[in-house]
């Protein structure tokens, strides 16, 4: 199957909606002291908005997943950019913590709908040998949004104060539902996609069969493993550990995590190449992101007193595989799952980074409150002890992928697929470079 036109034009509307989602779930972020002062609140309940929304996004994965198998990703699309468009609006307009937080459920609802919705365009308009490539490009390109809520909408925000700023926000999602509604369709043949409009009564079998797949769970798990990291250093500890932890300067902060951001760049095609070629290999991917982010981490936890700046990139370098490791994952969901249960299967993936992601967040803060009782003044070794979080994520993480991974690799056996052992095959390849020369 050859890309056609239309395929890139349906990517580039999908990918502004996901551009866009990006934007509404890191604008409440990048807005916080201004959040701080117009609602009187203290930090914990400013990152009390971090975690519902990350909750309400995982939360809604699995049911969203199976909506898309329903109603395809057109529709789904639609409505989360509507969805996220009142949810800014209405933040717009609070004046009280609860209105607001109301408005942050909104925007992590439909938030939820966007990247699953895209996945599925890129699974049905692109040869199957570009979509991991094209699926790391999605993943990379969204966190632009990023880029768009720290730079023009605090621009605004400052310039032109808060109403405006989340209106012009909410706008930008208006401006997605019409492209949507103009450019978007489900798939280049809609027959050849089965989207199963109004039959309901398939969805729970699909949701069982999905998740009885051991494909399906090694995917979660993946996501789990490698995804959770790169968001939380990125949405919530990142910062504070550099700089009340590590004693390091704002504007360090601030490099660091832009190069994060810089090098994840240049990490996904490469990913995105590496699972192209080698997809029997791609759980030795997933572990190698794993071992990367656990060892870079231990380096700067066990290093006694401040650790040296290179240590720091090092982290960052590391954690910057975080993200496309875990698009890996949507490859697993890809491969094992008929394109009618495609929804359903990357929901459930896309579970497992963003729960790793609620734990750890949470996991931190509390060890860091007990630590300090409650006083946010917070030394290395409060952070040194906390951050130690990460090792329960990693391990239970490991544990699901090599359980799921014999399963697989069971099951492809019962159909005449054999994958041998990475040892063997390196001996293989010694001995053959050996013969040549
Ligand atoms: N892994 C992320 C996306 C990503 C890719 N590269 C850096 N980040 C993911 O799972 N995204 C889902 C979403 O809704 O953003």
């Amino acid at each position: 199957m050859a890309t056609s036109r239309r395929a890139w034009v349906v990517w580039g509307v999908g990918l502004v909606a996901y551009i866009v989602a990006v934007l509404h779930r890191t604008s409440f972020g990048v807005s916080g002291l201004d959040a701080s002062a117009r609602f009187g609140i203290s930090a914990s309940v400013l990152a009390s908005f971090v975690v519902l929304q990350l909750l309400v996004y995982a939360g809604l994965q699995v049911p969203v997943g199976v909506l898309l198998d329903q109603i395809g990703p057109r529709r789904l699309l639609i409505i989360g950019a509507a969805i996220m468009a009142a949810g800014q609006v209405v933040l717009a307009a609070a004046g009280s913590v609860p209105v607001a937080m109301g408005g942050r459920v909104l925007v992590g609802a439909g938030d939820a709908m966007t990247f699953v919705s895209v996945l599925r365009l890129v699974a049905a308009w692109f040869p199957s040998g570009r979509v991991p490539v094209m699926t790391q490009l999605t993943g990379l390109i969204g966190q632009l949004g990023q880029v768009l809520s720290a730079v023009p909408f605090v621009a605004v925000l400052h310039q032109f104060g808060w109403p405006v700023a989340y209106t012009s926000a909410a706008s930008m999602s208006v401006l997605v539902v019409v492209l949507a509604v103009a450019a978007i369709r489900d798939a280049p043949d809609v027959r050849a996609v089965p989207i199963r409009t109004g039959v309901w009564g398939g969805a729970g079998r699909d949701l069982v069969t999905a998740w009885k797949h051991p494909g399906t769970r090694l995917g979660l798990w993946s996501h789990y493993s490698t995804g959770f990291a790169g968001i939380v250093f990125a949405m919530m500890w990142g910062f504070p550990f550099i700089v009340a932890g590590q004693g390091r300067s704002q504007a360090l902060a601030g490099t660091l995590l832009t190069l994060m951001v810089l090098a994840g760049g240049v990490a996904g095609p490469v990913l995105g190449v590496l699972v192209t070629r080698h997809p029997l290999r791609r759980s030795w991917l997933v572990l190698g992101v794993v071992v990367a982010n656990a060892a870079a981490w231990t380096l700067v936890i066990v290093w006694p007193g401040q650790a040296p700046i290179w240590t720091l990139v090092l982290l960052v370098l590391s954690l910057s595989l975080s993200g496309p490791g875990s698009m890996v994952a949507f490859d697993f969901a890809r491969t094992f799952n008929p394109p009618n249960r495609l929804g359903t299967a990357t929901g459930i993936v896309n579970v497992g980074g963003f729960t790793a992601a609620l734990i750890t967040i949470l996991g931190v803060g509390i060890v860091l409150d007990i630590r300090t009782g409650g006083a946010s003044t917070y030394e290395l070794d409060d952070f040194r002890i906390a951050l130690c979080v990460h090792y329960l994520i990693w391990v239970s993480g490991l544990v699901g992928i090599l359980r799921a991974r014999r399963l697989v690799r069971r099951r492809m056996a019962e159909h005449g697929v054999v994958v041998p052992p990475i040892r063997e095959v390196i001996e293989r390849r010694r001995r053959h470079r050996r013969s040549q020369t």
